[in-house]
């Protein structure tokens, strides 16, 4: 997990420390602009080597300007140790909203309606059965809305996962509306008193203009409390344009990055969330239903410094 990033710090790390003569032109002197030129040039290609987005390279970029442009180096290592304090700090800042899943589901009215998106293939489906799991676990009731009616296998895979977790499918024949099996899965969780209606939405790609009309009709019917897109971490930069679209046409709250279990690179979790400027609430780590883990800032800067 996030393989290539981890290494691709270490290497910036172990660079800035074997540099900081080289900064300076000696201790006591102050580190200058263009000393640094190569060196920043290093760490865009590195960062880019682990999927992470221009706009993210030029922030971290520029952060690490600030904090070293005019620093005078007193002691070999300060430089490196510099670089890693403000490349920590500047992560943290990219991925750290304010945003607690937990809190939500515990204060959200009932029923709370979520609402998944994403293109064909990103694990839509999959992350619903998890997170429904999630919430069975926690003791609370769940339906699950087969919002997919543009695929026939959808509708079958969701009652699939529904009938292994003991969990209500609300479905309709494919091809119908899918605001209707929105609907009628929220007057069912109502009639019933049930805490939480998870809506499955087809993902054909999200160039086709009317896959966005289709999710606007939901969103309008089904008025979701919190509407979340599921990302392929394998995807990289495709997975940014792939949100922003969906950003711009419906309106995201969060994001799942999922099938981190498989992505050697890592750059996508810290891209996605600058890009979007949402918060990551959970990542996807495998096929398994419990394979689901709470996005966590402190977590993921241990796991890509290894300290
Ligand atoms: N490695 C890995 N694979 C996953 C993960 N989540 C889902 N998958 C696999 O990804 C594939 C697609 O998952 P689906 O849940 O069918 O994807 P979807 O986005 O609902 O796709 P559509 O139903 O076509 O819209 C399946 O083979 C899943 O088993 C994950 O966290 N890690």
């Amino acid at each position: 997990m996030f393989k290539a990033l981890k290494e691709k710090l270490g290497f910036i790390k172990k660079k800035a420390e074997s540099m900081d003569q080289e900064f300076t032109t000696g201790v006591g002197k102050k580190i200058t602009e263009d000393k640094l030129e190569d060196f920043l040039w290093d760490i865009e290609v590195a960062l880019m080597e682990a999927d992470v987005a221009v706009d993210v390279i030029e922030k971290i970029k520029n952060d690490l300007k600030k904090a070293l442009v005019g620093k005078k180096v007193k002691l070999r290592a300060d430089v490196g140790k510099i670089v890693e304090d403000t490349l920590k700090k500047s992560i943290k800042e990219i991925l750290t909203k304010d945003f607690d899943f937990d809190e939500f589901i515990r204060n959200a009215p009932r029923p709370t309606v979520i609402m998944f998106l994403g293109v064909n293939g990103t694990g839509k489906t999959t992350v619903i059965a998890k997170l429904a799991k999630y919430l069975k676990d926690k003791g609370y009731s769940v339906v699950m809305a087969a919002g997919d009616t543009f695929r026939a296998g959808a509708i079958e895979q969701i009652s699939i996962h529904g009938d292994n977790l003991g969990i209500k499918v609300i479905k309709h024949q494919a091809g119908g509306d899918p605001a209707a099996v929105c609907y009628d899965a929220i007057e069912h969780a109502k009639a019933k008193h049930r805490d939480f209606v998870l809506i499955d939405t087809a993902g054909r790609m999200q160039t086709n203009r009317n896959l966005m009309e289709e999710m606007k009709k939901i969103k309008r019917v089904a008025k979701p409390h919190l509407t979340i897109f599921v990302g392929d971490a394998l995807a990289g930069n495709d997975a940014i344009e792939q949100a922003k679209k969906f950003e711009e046409a419906v309106g995201i709250d969060a994001v799942i990055l999922n099938k981190v279990d498989a992505d050697a690179k890592g750059g996508a979790a810290l891209s996605i969330a600058y890009e979007l400027n949402k918060p990551i609430i959970f990542l996807g780590n495998g096929q398994k239903y419990d394979d689901l883990m709470i996005f966590d800032v402190n977590w993921f800067l241990h796991r890509i410094f290894g300290d």
